[in-house]
Protein backbone atom coordinates (compact mmCIF):
# COMPACT_ATOMS: atom_id res chain seq x y z
CA UNK A 1 0.00 0.00 0.00
CA UNK A 2 1.54 3.69 -0.65
CA UNK A 3 0.09 6.96 0.05
CA UNK A 4 0.23 9.92 -1.35
CA UNK A 5 -0.14 12.80 0.59
CA UNK A 6 -0.18 16.32 -0.49
CA UNK A 7 2.62 18.62 0.93
CA UNK A 8 1.45 19.77 4.20
CA UNK A 9 2.50 23.30 3.16
CA UNK A 10 -0.21 23.36 0.52
CA UNK A 11 -2.28 25.61 2.66
CA UNK A 12 -0.29 26.88 5.17
CA UNK A 13 -1.01 29.23 7.84
CA UNK A 14 1.71 32.15 8.73
CA UNK A 15 2.36 32.29 12.59
CA UNK A 16 0.47 35.62 12.92
CA UNK A 17 -2.48 33.94 10.79
CA UNK A 18 -2.32 30.82 13.16
CA UNK A 19 -3.47 33.33 16.50
CA UNK A 20 -4.86 36.01 14.84
CA UNK A 21 -7.67 34.17 12.44
CA UNK A 22 -6.44 35.99 9.40
CA UNK A 23 -6.10 34.54 5.80
CA UNK A 24 -4.14 30.95 4.97
CA UNK A 25 -1.39 31.93 3.06
CA UNK A 26 -0.86 30.07 -0.17
CA UNK A 27 2.16 27.38 0.22
CA UNK A 28 3.65 28.84 -3.23
CA UNK A 29 4.00 32.15 -1.14
CA UNK A 30 5.75 30.31 1.78
CA UNK A 31 7.93 28.49 -0.41
CA UNK A 32 8.84 31.18 -2.10
CA UNK A 33 9.90 33.39 0.49
CA UNK A 34 11.62 30.47 1.74
CA UNK A 35 13.90 30.21 -1.42
CA UNK A 36 13.83 34.02 -2.05
CA UNK A 37 17.64 34.15 -1.76
CA UNK A 38 19.92 32.98 -4.95
CA UNK A 39 20.85 29.72 -5.23
CA UNK A 40 24.23 30.62 -4.66
CA UNK A 41 23.56 31.89 -1.12
CA UNK A 42 21.97 28.83 -0.57
CA UNK A 43 24.59 26.35 -1.83
CA UNK A 44 27.85 28.32 -2.41
CA UNK A 45 30.26 27.39 -4.56
CA UNK A 46 27.45 24.13 -5.93
CA UNK A 47 27.71 26.07 -9.41
CA UNK A 48 25.74 23.48 -10.95
CA UNK A 49 23.02 25.24 -9.40
CA UNK A 50 23.82 28.29 -11.16
CA UNK A 51 27.14 29.32 -13.13
CA UNK A 52 26.94 32.56 -11.58
CA UNK A 53 30.13 32.86 -8.73
CA UNK A 54 29.32 34.23 -5.56
CA UNK A 55 30.69 37.70 -4.69
CA UNK A 56 34.13 37.23 -2.96
CA UNK A 57 32.85 38.20 0.76
CA UNK A 58 29.99 35.43 0.71
CA UNK A 59 33.30 33.33 0.69
CA UNK A 60 34.65 35.26 4.20
CA UNK A 61 31.51 33.67 6.07
CA UNK A 62 33.37 30.76 8.08
CA UNK A 63 29.95 27.97 8.08
CA UNK A 64 29.78 28.02 4.60
CA UNK A 65 30.76 25.31 1.46
CA UNK A 66 30.26 22.31 3.82
CA UNK A 67 30.07 19.10 1.68
CA UNK A 68 26.22 17.97 2.40
CA UNK A 69 25.61 14.80 3.78
CA UNK A 70 22.94 12.99 4.52
CA UNK A 71 22.35 9.73 6.65
CA UNK A 72 18.79 7.62 7.38
CA UNK A 73 18.29 4.35 9.29
CA UNK A 74 15.39 2.45 9.21
CA UNK A 75 15.34 1.25 12.82
CA UNK A 76 17.59 -0.80 15.09
CA UNK A 77 15.83 -4.66 14.59
CA UNK A 78 16.49 -7.96 16.24
CA UNK A 79 16.59 -9.05 12.68
CA UNK A 80 14.78 -8.93 9.25
CA UNK A 81 13.77 -11.75 7.21
CA UNK A 82 15.39 -12.48 4.01
CA UNK A 83 12.61 -11.97 2.09
CA UNK A 84 12.19 -8.55 3.01
CA UNK A 85 16.18 -7.58 3.21
CA UNK A 86 15.93 -6.05 -0.42
CA UNK A 87 12.53 -3.76 0.19
CA UNK A 88 13.93 -2.43 3.24
CA UNK A 89 17.75 -1.85 1.56
CA UNK A 90 15.80 0.10 -1.39
CA UNK A 91 13.84 2.05 0.94
CA UNK A 92 16.87 3.45 3.43
CA UNK A 93 18.61 4.37 -0.33
CA UNK A 94 16.04 5.91 -1.83
CA UNK A 95 15.85 7.95 1.41
CA UNK A 96 19.50 9.13 1.42
CA UNK A 97 19.47 9.92 -2.31
CA UNK A 98 16.54 12.00 -2.06
CA UNK A 99 17.91 14.02 1.11
CA UNK A 100 21.01 14.08 -0.63
CA UNK A 101 19.70 15.52 -3.86
CA UNK A 102 17.75 18.05 -1.64
CA UNK A 103 20.98 19.84 -0.38
CA UNK A 104 22.43 19.61 -3.60
CA UNK A 105 19.22 21.61 -4.99
CA UNK A 106 20.04 24.04 -2.10
CA UNK A 107 17.50 23.33 0.45
CA UNK A 108 18.06 23.37 4.29
CA UNK A 109 19.49 20.53 6.30
CA UNK A 110 15.81 20.34 7.79
CA UNK A 111 14.32 20.14 4.17
CA UNK A 112 16.37 17.09 3.52
CA UNK A 113 15.70 15.45 6.63
CA UNK A 114 11.90 16.19 6.28
CA UNK A 115 12.26 14.69 3.02
CA UNK A 116 14.23 11.68 3.53
CA UNK A 117 11.45 10.72 6.55
CA UNK A 118 8.20 11.67 3.99
CA UNK A 119 9.74 8.57 2.36
CA UNK A 120 10.53 6.51 4.86
CA UNK A 121 7.13 7.16 6.23
CA UNK A 122 5.14 6.36 2.85
CA UNK A 123 7.08 3.17 2.88
CA UNK A 124 4.96 0.45 4.34
CA UNK A 125 8.19 -1.60 4.75
CA UNK A 126 9.19 0.72 7.96
CA UNK A 127 7.57 1.01 11.31
CA UNK A 128 6.49 4.72 10.41
CA UNK A 129 3.48 6.66 8.52
CA UNK A 130 1.94 3.70 6.72
CA UNK A 131 3.06 0.68 8.25
CA UNK A 132 3.21 1.31 12.22
CA UNK A 133 3.03 -0.98 14.77
CA UNK A 134 -0.55 -1.45 16.12
CA UNK A 135 -0.94 -0.84 20.20
CA UNK A 136 -3.08 -3.09 21.91
CA UNK A 137 -6.69 -1.93 20.42
CA UNK A 138 -4.90 -2.56 17.30
CA UNK A 139 -4.65 0.79 16.38
CA UNK A 140 -2.11 3.33 15.08
CA UNK A 141 -0.97 6.18 17.38
CA UNK A 142 2.62 7.26 15.38
CA UNK A 143 5.23 9.75 17.27
CA UNK A 144 7.49 11.93 15.32
CA UNK A 145 10.32 14.93 15.93
CA UNK A 146 12.27 17.25 13.73
CA UNK A 147 15.05 19.71 15.06
CA UNK A 148 16.90 22.35 13.39
CA UNK A 149 20.40 22.76 14.68
CA UNK A 150 20.64 26.27 13.51
CA UNK A 151 18.85 28.16 16.68
CA UNK A 152 17.45 24.77 18.63
CA UNK A 153 13.53 25.10 17.17
CA UNK A 154 12.08 22.11 17.56
CA UNK A 155 8.79 20.32 16.97
CA UNK A 156 7.35 16.91 17.88
CA UNK A 157 3.87 15.11 17.60
CA UNK A 158 2.81 12.16 19.76
CA UNK A 159 -0.43 9.99 19.30
CA UNK A 160 -1.46 10.80 16.00
CA UNK A 161 -3.84 8.62 14.13
CA UNK A 162 -5.38 9.82 10.80
CA UNK A 163 -2.23 11.86 9.39
CA UNK A 164 0.17 10.17 6.98
CA UNK A 165 3.16 12.13 7.38
CA UNK A 166 3.14 12.91 11.14
CA UNK A 167 7.26 14.17 10.84
CA UNK A 168 5.02 17.03 8.12
CA UNK A 169 2.86 17.95 11.44
CA UNK A 170 6.31 17.97 13.74
CA UNK A 171 7.95 20.44 11.33
CA UNK A 172 4.29 22.86 11.18
CA UNK A 173 4.39 23.14 15.26
CA UNK A 174 8.20 23.89 14.93
CA UNK A 175 7.59 26.42 12.78
CA UNK A 176 3.86 27.82 13.26
CA UNK A 177 3.20 27.86 16.44
CA UNK A 178 5.01 28.96 19.79
CA UNK A 179 5.20 25.29 21.19
CA UNK A 180 7.72 22.42 20.95
CA UNK A 181 5.29 19.68 21.23
CA UNK A 182 1.49 18.91 20.72
CA UNK A 183 -0.39 15.60 21.78
CA UNK A 184 -3.00 13.44 20.71
CA UNK A 185 -6.48 15.35 19.69
CA UNK A 186 -4.74 19.01 19.83
CA UNK A 187 -2.14 17.59 17.73
CA UNK A 188 -4.69 16.56 15.68
CA UNK A 189 -6.68 20.06 15.41
CA UNK A 190 -3.50 21.80 14.73
CA UNK A 191 -3.14 19.28 11.36
CA UNK A 192 -7.23 20.34 10.49
CA UNK A 193 -6.27 23.66 10.99
CA UNK A 194 -3.19 23.39 8.91
CA UNK A 195 -5.08 21.85 5.97
CA UNK A 196 -3.26 18.55 6.20
CA UNK A 197 -5.59 16.02 5.40
CA UNK A 198 -7.35 13.11 7.43
CA UNK A 199 -7.06 9.61 6.37
CA UNK A 200 -8.62 6.58 7.33
CA UNK A 201 -6.65 4.78 10.05
CA UNK A 202 -6.98 1.97 7.78
CA UNK A 203 -5.09 3.14 5.31
CA UNK A 204 -1.65 3.13 7.82
CA UNK A 205 -2.14 -0.63 8.73
CA UNK A 206 -1.00 -3.30 6.82
CA UNK A 207 -1.44 -7.15 6.70
CA UNK A 208 2.04 -7.21 8.43
CA UNK A 209 1.39 -5.34 11.21
CA UNK A 210 -1.81 -6.71 12.09
CA UNK A 211 0.49 -10.59 11.69
CA UNK A 212 2.98 -8.70 14.44
CA UNK A 213 0.22 -7.96 16.69
CA UNK A 214 -1.16 -11.27 17.02
CA UNK A 215 2.58 -12.84 17.49
CA UNK A 216 3.28 -10.69 19.91
CA UNK A 217 -0.16 -10.91 21.73
CA UNK A 218 -0.56 -14.47 21.76
CA UNK A 219 2.79 -16.66 20.64
CA UNK A 220 4.60 -14.93 23.57
CA UNK A 221 2.68 -15.75 26.12
CA UNK A 222 1.40 -11.91 25.82
CA UNK A 223 4.16 -10.69 28.19
CA UNK A 224 5.87 -6.99 26.43
CA UNK A 225 10.08 -8.33 25.16
CA UNK A 226 12.11 -5.87 25.95
CA UNK A 227 12.99 -5.29 22.47
CA UNK A 228 11.21 -7.99 19.80
CA UNK A 229 11.54 -8.84 16.53
CA UNK A 230 8.25 -6.90 15.95
CA UNK A 231 9.66 -3.52 17.21
CA UNK A 232 11.58 -2.73 14.43
CA UNK A 233 11.52 0.00 11.67
CA UNK A 234 11.33 3.30 13.43
CA UNK A 235 12.83 5.98 10.79
CA UNK A 236 15.29 9.25 10.98
CA UNK A 237 17.42 10.70 9.36
CA UNK A 238 20.20 13.43 10.08
CA UNK A 239 21.54 15.97 7.60
CA UNK A 240 24.24 18.53 6.73
CA UNK A 241 24.00 21.11 4.80
CA UNK A 242 26.26 23.38 2.58
CA UNK A 243 25.51 26.07 4.75
CA UNK A 244 26.97 24.20 7.91
CA UNK A 245 23.20 23.63 9.31
CA UNK A 246 22.71 20.40 11.08
CA UNK A 247 19.37 18.64 11.05
CA UNK A 248 17.34 15.68 12.93
CA UNK A 249 14.20 13.93 12.08
CA UNK A 250 12.98 10.64 13.70
CA UNK A 251 9.59 8.79 13.31
CA UNK A 252 7.75 6.13 14.21
CA UNK A 253 4.82 4.35 14.74
CA UNK A 254 6.04 3.05 18.69
CA UNK A 255 6.46 -0.51 20.02
CA UNK A 256 4.13 -3.36 19.01
CA UNK A 257 0.63 -3.97 21.80
CA UNK A 258 1.79 -0.58 23.66
CA UNK A 259 -0.68 0.72 26.13
CA UNK A 260 -3.03 2.77 24.66
CA UNK A 261 -1.63 6.59 25.09
CA UNK A 262 2.47 5.04 25.37
CA UNK A 263 4.81 7.75 24.10
CA UNK A 264 7.91 6.29 23.33
CA UNK A 265 11.31 8.25 22.87
CA UNK A 266 11.10 9.07 19.10
CA UNK A 267 9.09 12.39 19.68
CA UNK A 268 11.24 13.52 23.18
CA UNK A 269 13.94 15.66 22.02
CA UNK A 270 17.17 14.66 23.47
CA UNK A 271 16.21 11.75 23.51
CA UNK A 272 14.93 10.17 20.10
CA UNK A 273 16.98 12.64 18.03
CA UNK A 274 18.80 16.18 18.82
CA UNK A 275 20.75 18.70 16.31
CA UNK A 276 23.13 21.94 17.12
CA UNK A 277 24.90 23.25 14.45
CA UNK A 278 27.91 23.64 17.68
CA UNK A 279 27.87 20.07 17.98
CA UNK A 280 26.32 17.48 15.39
CA UNK A 281 22.98 15.92 15.15
CA UNK A 282 21.73 12.79 16.23
CA UNK A 283 18.46 10.50 15.29
CA UNK A 284 18.15 7.12 17.85
CA UNK A 285 16.07 3.73 17.49
CA UNK A 286 15.53 1.25 19.66
CA UNK A 287 13.81 0.52 22.85
CA UNK A 288 12.17 3.89 23.99
CA UNK A 289 12.09 3.31 27.52
CA UNK A 290 15.77 2.52 27.77
CA UNK A 291 16.14 5.81 25.42
CA UNK A 292 13.96 7.82 27.49
CA UNK A 293 15.86 6.62 30.75
CA UNK A 294 19.56 7.69 28.88
CA UNK A 295 18.56 10.70 27.34
CA UNK A 296 20.69 8.75 24.45
CA UNK A 297 20.80 11.77 21.52
CA UNK A 298 22.17 14.34 24.08
CA UNK A 299 24.18 11.75 25.84
CA UNK A 300 25.84 10.54 22.96
CA UNK A 301 26.60 14.49 21.63
CA UNK A 302 27.81 14.94 25.05
CA UNK A 303 30.61 13.12 24.37
CA UNK A 304 31.25 14.99 21.67
CA UNK A 305 31.57 17.97 23.47
CA UNK A 306 34.05 16.35 25.41
CA UNK A 307 35.87 15.76 22.35
CA UNK A 308 35.37 12.17 21.14
CA UNK A 309 35.39 10.96 17.94
CA UNK A 310 31.63 10.24 16.59
CA UNK A 311 32.71 6.24 16.82
CA UNK A 312 33.88 6.45 20.58
CA UNK A 313 30.45 8.75 21.32
CA UNK A 314 28.17 6.36 19.53
CA UNK A 315 30.05 3.31 21.75
CA UNK A 316 30.09 5.29 25.05
CA UNK A 317 25.96 6.00 24.73
CA UNK A 318 25.09 2.34 23.45
CA UNK A 319 27.15 0.72 25.84
CA UNK A 320 26.27 2.95 29.18
CA UNK A 321 22.62 2.32 27.69
CA UNK A 322 23.46 -1.79 28.07
CA UNK A 323 25.20 -1.59 31.20
CA UNK A 324 22.80 0.89 32.78
CA UNK A 325 19.38 -0.47 31.53
CA UNK A 326 19.97 -3.56 29.47
CA UNK A 327 18.30 -1.41 26.42
CA UNK A 328 19.59 -2.11 23.20
CA UNK A 329 19.56 0.30 20.26
CA UNK A 330 20.81 2.04 17.31
CA UNK A 331 21.80 5.74 15.74
CA UNK A 332 22.94 8.13 13.11
CA UNK A 333 24.76 10.50 13.71
CA UNK A 334 27.24 13.68 12.34
CA UNK A 335 28.91 16.02 13.67
CA UNK A 336 29.50 19.46 12.61
CA UNK A 337 32.46 18.30 10.40
CA UNK A 338 31.18 16.27 8.79
CA UNK A 339 32.10 12.89 10.50
CA UNK A 340 29.10 10.47 10.46
CA UNK A 341 28.73 7.47 11.84
CA UNK A 342 25.65 3.81 12.01
CA UNK A 343 26.12 2.19 14.87
CA UNK A 344 23.34 -0.20 16.96
CA UNK A 345 23.77 -2.97 19.99
CA UNK A 346 20.48 -4.49 18.35
CA UNK A 347 21.06 -7.32 15.78
CA UNK A 348 20.75 -5.18 12.65
CA UNK A 349 20.03 -1.72 12.06
CA UNK A 350 18.95 -0.67 7.75
CA UNK A 351 21.16 2.37 7.05
CA UNK A 352 22.33 4.37 4.64
CA UNK A 353 24.29 7.51 3.89
CA UNK A 354 25.03 9.71 0.82
CA UNK A 355 28.25 11.99 0.65
CA UNK A 356 30.78 12.71 -2.08
CA UNK A 357 28.03 11.70 -5.02
CA UNK A 358 28.57 8.04 -3.28
CA UNK A 359 26.12 6.12 -1.57
CA UNK A 360 27.49 4.00 1.22
CA UNK A 361 24.51 1.22 2.54
CA UNK A 362 24.66 -1.70 4.99
CA UNK A 363 22.04 -3.27 7.16
CA UNK A 364 23.68 -6.29 9.68
CA UNK A 365 27.04 -6.05 11.59
CA UNK A 366 30.47 -5.47 9.22
CA UNK A 367 28.19 -5.14 6.71
CA UNK A 368 28.81 -1.34 4.22
CA UNK A 369 28.33 -1.57 0.25
CA UNK A 370 29.58 1.97 -1.53
CA UNK A 371 27.95 2.99 -5.13
CA UNK A 372 27.76 6.07 -7.05
CA UNK A 373 24.50 7.94 -6.34
CA UNK A 374 22.43 7.61 -9.22
CA UNK A 375 20.98 11.32 -9.22
CA UNK A 376 19.56 12.58 -12.33
N1 LIG B 1 11.81 0.75 16.87
C1 LIG B 1 11.95 1.79 17.63
O1 LIG B 1 12.93 2.49 17.50
C2 LIG B 1 10.89 2.06 18.65
C3 LIG B 1 10.89 3.43 19.28
N2 LIG B 1 12.19 3.84 19.74
C4 LIG B 1 9.93 3.45 20.45
O2 LIG B 1 10.23 2.86 21.46
O3 LIG B 1 8.89 4.01 20.34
Amino acid sequence: MHIDQHHAGQFSFSREALYKGAEPLPAERLRAERFAEPAWERCPRRLHLRDTPAPASRGALGSVDMNPIVVVHGGGASSISKDRQERVRQGVAKAATLGYRILQEGGSAVDAVEGAVTILENDPEFNAGCGSVLNTNGDVEMDASIMNGKDLSTGAVSAVRCVANPIKLARLVMEKTPHCFLTSEGAAKFAAEMGIPKIAVEQLITERSKRNLEKEKHGRGGAQKPFSAQNEGTVGAVALDCQGNLAYATSTGGIVNKMVGRVGDSPCVGSGGYADNNIGAISTTGHGESILKVNLARLTLFHIEQGKSVEEAADLSLGYMKSKVRGLGGLILISKTGDWVAKWTSTSMPWAAAKDGKLHAGIDLGEATITDLSLP
